[in-house]
């Protein structure tokens, strides 16, 4: 569980919130506060007042896997191998138990193929799945993905989708602008100059709320 409270940084505003476990999708128009909250609950920014717990604990005592919203700024290692090899190698994981999760993650991500490359030759969207796999490399407590769908085709965000489901951590928090992404998430935030304006499962969100608008997924007007 995610306690904030208190909470002022910049444009956000959040007087007390509870974030269940699981997948939560965070959404927005552009600049109502969606990555300043990310930052803050994944421990990258600290806040102005108030706090964030997870599990009872500080954002800086757990591990997270993060993964920005810019391509170019989620790598540190020239080749995908040891970028995705990194947070095992950085706990001094063994070689063959890093090797062994390497190509396991990398399977999962279907990016196998991509081992060998170096990452400034990847595609805008095969950077982003090589950053998603390393962010989950070392099965993090905290999973937090800034805008992954806008660099990948339909497929490569079905398969990543997936995946972050397969990978095993207790939160996972998700920002973006693709309301099918969000129609997945087990939990729905929906942000407006920087103030949760609502907040539930996607279900209850859409159907209540943001039916009219051009929130609603375009997909769900037609199954429903
Ligand atoms: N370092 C900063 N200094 C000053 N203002 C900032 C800074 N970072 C963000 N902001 C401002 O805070 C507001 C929220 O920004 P944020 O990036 O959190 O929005 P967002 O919902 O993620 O937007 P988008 O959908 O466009 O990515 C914006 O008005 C932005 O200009």
């Amino acid at each position: 569980m995610i306690e904030i409270n208190g909470l002022n940084h910049g444009i956000l505003n959040i007087d007390e919130a509870i974030i269940p476990e699981g997948i939560t999708a965070v959404a927005g128009r552009n600049g109502s506060g969606k990555s300043t909250l990310l930052k803050l609950v994944s421990g990258l920014k600290i806040p102005d007042s108030g706090s964030i717990h997870i599990d009872g604990k500080n954002p800086r005592k757990l591990d997270t896997g993060y993964v920005s919203e810019y391509p170019d700024d989620n790598s540190i290692f020239g080749m995908v191998y040891d970028e995705i090899a990194s947070s095992l190698r950085f706990k001094h994981a063994g070689c063959d138990e890093t090797d062994r999760r390497v190509t396991e993650i990398s399977s999962l991500f279907e990016i196998s193929h991509l081992l060998k490359r170096e990452i400034r030759t990847l595609s805008g969207g095969e950077k982003v799945m090589v950053a998603l796999a390393s962010a989950c490399a070392d099965r993090p407590d905290l999973l937090v993905i800034d805008e992954p769908d806008s660099h990948l085709d339909r497929e490569s965000a079905e398969i990543f989708f997936e995946s972050v489901l397969n990978t095993g951590s207790e939160h996972i928090i998700i920002c973006t602008h693709n309301m099918e992404t969000v129609s997945k998430a087990d939990n729905m935030i929906f942000l407006e100059s920087g103030r949760i304006k609502f907040q539930g499962t996607p279900e209850e969100i859409f159907a209540n709320f943001l039916k009219k608008t051009c929130f609603y997924p375009p997909l769900w007007r037609f199954k429903k």
